[in-house]
């Protein structure tokens, strides 16, 4: 009951922040160490280093040819060339030379060689001759010309990298031209990192029904060691309160913080705060819930001063706040400054300039659709930018929900619906702020609309050709109000004209042309063997499929191609599951795979994949409208030679795609 009441008093964003800031203060590198030149990249260096020595450590020819007296030169010509006594000694590599440059001599010297004594210029050899022991020269030089003298690059004593400064390779050359081999530097704080959940399994190990690859414990070592950490991986931790404070303790014992992932909501399993309340030292739970989305569930703790984090379970969820909160204490403590931090708290992202997204060109994107929010939490949107015909940017939301793996790795970026703002316009403007690691570019081709395999081919063979694209999948009417409203190259898509029964062509317009794509079979799908599908005609089937009570179906989304395909083979009859609306030819192979449903309608493909039976209906076609406005672009052109080209042809047959 406690919980429940706890849990529903989110706090907000700020106030969150300000609590794990506080009981954290004041936060500072862990401590230092002296790491050897070699293993140096990547640390924050912890002292000044002053120059041990001059660089360069003496006065350095920098061209091949003859050390002279300046004044000896003037005038010199190619016609009048000065005389100059060549001396016996030449300046060898490496060593001290030992005799003098007196007036009226000159003395070999190799580029990087020590100037003699007495010399203070030297004469490119081009611009000199040999005539019997002497050297003519033929241009004058001013003193000073050719010589890098002691310490102008580094002087001894000469503060070079400063404490705080992450080692690039830039710096350790720098490190190693001042002959420094080791230096000392911020321990990295050490993040243990626990997942929770009994229907988690590590990347490797057989996928039971139910069950799901712990991706949190990688993407978030990973993100640890990006933010300066050094990663404590404690493996994924059955729900179970004894175990999980078992795991907790060890954790408390090994690192200097500790990350652990799920079970922090409503359900049965979400245990992990009770476990924290119970285990955890002062100041323990700091907030448990905040006005966030994604991320309401998220607790922030304390046990003495140790951040100790209940990250929500959904990875898009987990990443994200990770990144607010997690990620700049782990900086703070590893000794990175905050980028542009100034020494301050951080800044809400909400009244924070989109600084990173700007530099790289996109900061405001206009909203291609209307937009709900909540309202009650600041939303947190990813999107995928493209841009218009005018070259505004455009952020497409991604709109996976905060259970998707991919959502994260795909964002050019996100913006801020701030609490209380309800809804976003079609056309509205926003500030697009960076995603960590991400580093948006322009690509050569990009595609919107509805995804397939066949784009998968198509897509890998330009990325061979070293053409980029970006694919951003919302459907085929959504692909086609894109490419209309000239904010992509192409779109993929399968629109199905009930009118005259054919696809895509009827729904061209001017300035769009179709470029022939190929075709894809769909048909009902069954578990191989079921003896109310096998071996019979398709359409006869469904009708007396739908008929017989102990049958379940799985529909599709409306407005899809194949919802028309359904409700032209149904009629009036309403099986049950035809409330079931599935929004992927994968779904349905999914649900009848796993018996949820008993028949669906999706694409051979599918069925081809999972082992399924299939009983064909008709060819859907899959083609790509182009913008004529865009034809000549380089991207679009080899887009159009590729569907052309018959070894493309020949990969998508291979793939049981029609072309
Ligand atoms: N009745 C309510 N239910 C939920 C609420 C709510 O307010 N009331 N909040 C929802 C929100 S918002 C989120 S976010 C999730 C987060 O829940 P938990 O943090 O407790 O996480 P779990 O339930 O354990 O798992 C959620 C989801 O994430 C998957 N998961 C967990 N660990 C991993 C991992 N290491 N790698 C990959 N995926 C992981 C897990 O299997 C679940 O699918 O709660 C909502 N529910
Ligand atoms: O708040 Mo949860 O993190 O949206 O899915």
């Amino acid at each position: 009951m406690m919980k429940q009441e706890q849990f529903l008093s989110v706090v907000d964003r700020d106030e969150a922040e300000r609590r794990f800031r506080a009981a954290l203060a004041p936060l500072a590198p862990v401590g230092v160490e002296e790491v050897m030149l070699g293993a140096t990249l990547g640390r924050v260096l912890a002292e000044d280093v002053a120059s041990p020595v001059d660089v360069p450590g003496f006065d350095r020819s920098n061209m091949d040819g003859f050390a002279v007296r300046a004044e000896d030169t003037f005038g010199a010509s190619e016609q009048e060339p000065r005389r100059l006594r060549c001396l016996a000694e030449a300046v060898q590599m490496g060593d001290l030379p030992r005799g003098v440059v007196e007036p009226g001599c000159a003395m070999a010297i190799p580029t990087g060689g020590v100037v003699p004594r007495g010399a203070d210029a030297v004469v490119m050899v081009e611009h000199t001759r040999l005539e019997g022991g002497d050297v003519l020269v033929e241009k004058p030089v001013a003193p000073g010309r050719a010589i890098t003298w002691a310490g102008t690059d580094i002087a001894q004593g000469e503060v070079v990298l400063r404490a705080f400064e992450v080692l690039t390779s830039r710096e350790t050359g720098v490190l190693a031209a001042m002959g420094r081999d080791r230096v000392r530097v911020f321990l990295r704080p050490r993040v243990a990192i626990l997942s929770t959940g009994d229907e988690i399994v590590p990347p490797g190990a057989p996928l039971g029904a139910g069950k799901i690859y712990d991706s949190n414990q990688v993407i978030l070592a990973d993100a640890v060691r990006e933010a300066g950490g050094e990663p404590v991986p404690c493996g994924i931790t059955r729900d179970d309160p004894a175990a999980v404070r078992a795991a907790l303790l060890d954790a408390l014992a090994a690192a200097d913080m500790v990350l652990l992932s799920g079970g922090t909501s409503k359900g049965p399993g979400d245990l992990n705060v009770r476990v924290l309340e119970e285990t955890l030292e002062a100041p323990g739970i700091l907030a448990h819930g905040v006005a966030l989305k994604p991320g309401k569930p998220l607790c922030l703790a304390a046990s003495d001063r140790k951040a100790v984090v209940v990250l929500p379970g959904f990875p898009t969820s987990a990443i994200f706040t990770f990144h607010e909160f997690v990620a700049p204490v782990i900086r703070a403590l590893a000794g990175r400054a905050e980028p542009g931090a100034g020494g301050g708290s951080g800044a809400s992202p909400a009244t924070s300039p989109a600084r990173g997204a700007r530099e790289r060109g996109w900061s405001r994107a206009r909203l291609p659709v209307a937009m709900i929010s909540e309202g009650g939490r600041t939303e947190y949107v990813l999107v995928r930018l493209t841009e218009d015909d005018a070259g505004r940017a455009v952020a497409y939301p991604i709109g996976k929900g905060s259970g998707s793996v991919t959502a994260w790795s795909q964002a050019d970026g996100y913006f801020v619906i701030p609490r209380g703002v309800e809804r976003l316009e079609a056309g509205d403007e926003v500030d697009i702020l960076p995603v960590a690691g991400a580093s948006p570019r322009r690509v050569d081709l990009v595609v919107i609309g509805s995804h397939c395999m066949g784009l998968d081919v198509l897509l890998g063979r330009l990325s061979r050709r070293g053409i980029t694209s970006k694919l951003i999948a919302v459907g085929s009417e959504g692909g086609l109000a894109a490419v209309r409203r000239g904010e992509c190259d192409a779109a993929g898509v399968h629109l199905y004209d009930a009118v005259t029964g054919s696809y895509n062509a009827p729904f061209m317009g001017p300035g769009l042309v179709l470029a022939r794509g190929y075709g894809r079979l769909q048909g009902v799908v069954y578990r191989a063997g079921d003896a109310r599908f096998e071996g019979r005609e398709a359409a006869e089937a469904v009708r007396e499929a739908a008929q017989t009570p102990s049958v379940m179906m799985i529909n599709r989304n409306r407005g899809s191609g194949t919802r028309a395909l359904y409700d032209e083979l149904l009629g009036d009859a309403r099986p049950a599951g035809y409330a079931v609306e599935a929004s992927s030819h994968h779904a349905i192979g999914a649900a009848v795979a796993q018996g949820r449903a008993d028949f669906g309608i999706a694409i051979e493909l599918v069925a081809r994949e999972r082992g399924l039976g299939f009983l064909p209906l008709r060819e859907e076609r899959f083609d790509m409208v182009i913008a004529e406005a865009r034809a000549g672009r380089p991207g679009v052109r080899a887009l159009l030679e590729e569907l052309g080209s018959e070894e493309v042809r020949r990969a998508l047959r291979a793939r049981g795609l029609r072309a």
